[in-house]
């Protein structure tokens, strides 16, 4: 048996909401022991020095620009991750020498597959230096270095997942596990293991945006205004009719791919129902493109709590006989799935093992990735 790692995985999503930290043992194949995990929540201001981040990222055309605040948010991120992770050790009685990796994501700010451009802050070599830990960050690069969508990577934590979920769920027919992020995105695994991933479309960023400039809140809690409202069919029919969901080659999606609505376009309660049923129909709709029919699509991310965008899934994949459940329900942690991923995903880059494949990402070949940062040594990538 290959030996087994101590990680840390740190997540800062495309909803901008926070950073989720997690640990997990691993030997970076299928043993995954899931450990604690914890979601620090931004203040107000810093999401807005995000958003300002995303605006000043549309004038990068090379990766390692940092035009106007990007630099200065860079910094201040990577430093809240550092304090994230000295919390995590204090609040577990652990110590630094007890991990022997952090899988450090860090924010996207742009991500234009088509240019095979995609840019995560985070300063990797500060925070092992801040923490004293390794820290492997920056993976999505080499899988677009290979012809890869840069996205998405979490599939190979969920294939090691469902090789450890109950016989039930997955001896008979097909599991998708579902993130429902900022974007969702979707991973298949057929009964013979056979994996085949990609991002599925808008998740919660439409209902977050709507919401935010209507009602002045970050987020439609339990779906509670969607559930006052009634799906506007026209308007969700001009997302559902977006290319993005037929086109011939998967593609991967930038937070800005989709805009919300105009305010003209509903009232409010109505433009949240409508937009939970276009998260939960854009997933249905997206999954026409697999090679199987699923029996049970496993809900995670922060959109399994929003109960009209459940119910519209459940009622959607009822008629093709297939079921709907929280990652909970199959024994999982639905908020800390990303970060534990990322922490799994670093031991693998630790043994240059693929994090991507090519019915993942698209990739021309399985591919390893990230960059290496050792506390007091150089930045090291880690590519074929
Ligand atoms: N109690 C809740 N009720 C409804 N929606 C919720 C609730 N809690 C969180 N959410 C939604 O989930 C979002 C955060 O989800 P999550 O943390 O999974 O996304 P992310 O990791 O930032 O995104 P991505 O997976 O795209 O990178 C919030 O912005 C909000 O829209
Ligand atoms: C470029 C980028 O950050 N993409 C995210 C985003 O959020 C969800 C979806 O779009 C997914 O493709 C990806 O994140 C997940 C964690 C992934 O790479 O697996």
């Amino acid at each position: 048996m290959a030996e087994m790692k101590t990680a840390i995985g740190l997540m800062s999503g495309t909803s901008m909401d926070g950073i989720d930290i997690a640990l997990v043992r691993t030997d970076g194949r299928d043993v995954v022991e899931r450990g604690p995990a914890q979601g620090i929540a931004y203040d107000a201001k810093f999401r807005d020095r995000l958003k300002q981040a995303l605006e000043d990222a549309k004038a990068i055309t090379r990766r390692d620009e940092r035009p106007g605040s990007l630099a200065a948010v860079e910094n201040e991120l990577t430093l809240r991750h550092a304090e994230a992770v000295q919390g995590f050790l204090i609040k577990n009685n652990l110590q630094a020498a007890d991990i022997d990796v952090i899988g450090f994501h860090g924010q996207t700010v742009l991500h234009r597959p088509d240019a095979a451009l995609t840019v995560q802050l985070g300063d990797g070599a500060l925070l092992a230096r801040e923490t004293g830990i390794t820290v492997v960050h920056d993976m999505r690069a080499n899988d677009m270095v290979h012809g890869g969508q840069g996205a998405p990577l979490i599939p190979a934590y969920h294939a090691a997942l469902a090789a450890g979920l109950p016989e039930n769920l997955r001896s008979r027919r097909p599991v998708v596990f579902v993130n429902i992020g900022g974007i969702s995105n979707l991973t298949f695994v057929g009964t013979d293991g056979q994996v085949a991933a990609f991002d599925s479309g808008p998740g919660n960023t439409l209902i977050d945006q709507w919401v935010e400039a209507h009602a002045g809140i970050p987020y439609d809690q339990g779906g509670m205004i969607a559930s006052e409202g009634r799906v506007l069919a026209g308007l969700a029919e001009r997302y559902l009719a977006n290319p993005f969901f037929t086109g011939t080659r998967r593609r991967s999606l930038d937070r800005n791919d989709f805009s919300p609505p105009a305010g003209a376009d509903a009232s409010l309660e109505d433009g949240a129902r409508t937009l939970a049923y276009v998260t939960a129909a854009a997933i249905l709709k997206s999954s026409q493109h697999l090679s199987m029919r699923p029996g049970t699509y496993i809900i995670c991310g922060g959109g399994r709590l929003n109960r009209i965008i459940m119910r519209d899934l459940a009622e959607l994949a009822l008629a093709e006989q297939a079921s709907v459940i929280a990652a909970e329900e199959a024994g999982l942690d639905g908020d800390a799935m990303e970060a534990e991923a990322w922490a799994y995903l670093a031991v693998r880059s630790l043994e240059g093992l693929p994090l991507t494949f090519p019915g993942t990402t698209g990739v021309t070949k399985p591919v390893t990735g990230g960059v290496l940062n050792m506390p007091g040594e150089t930045a090291r990538p880690n590519a074929d």
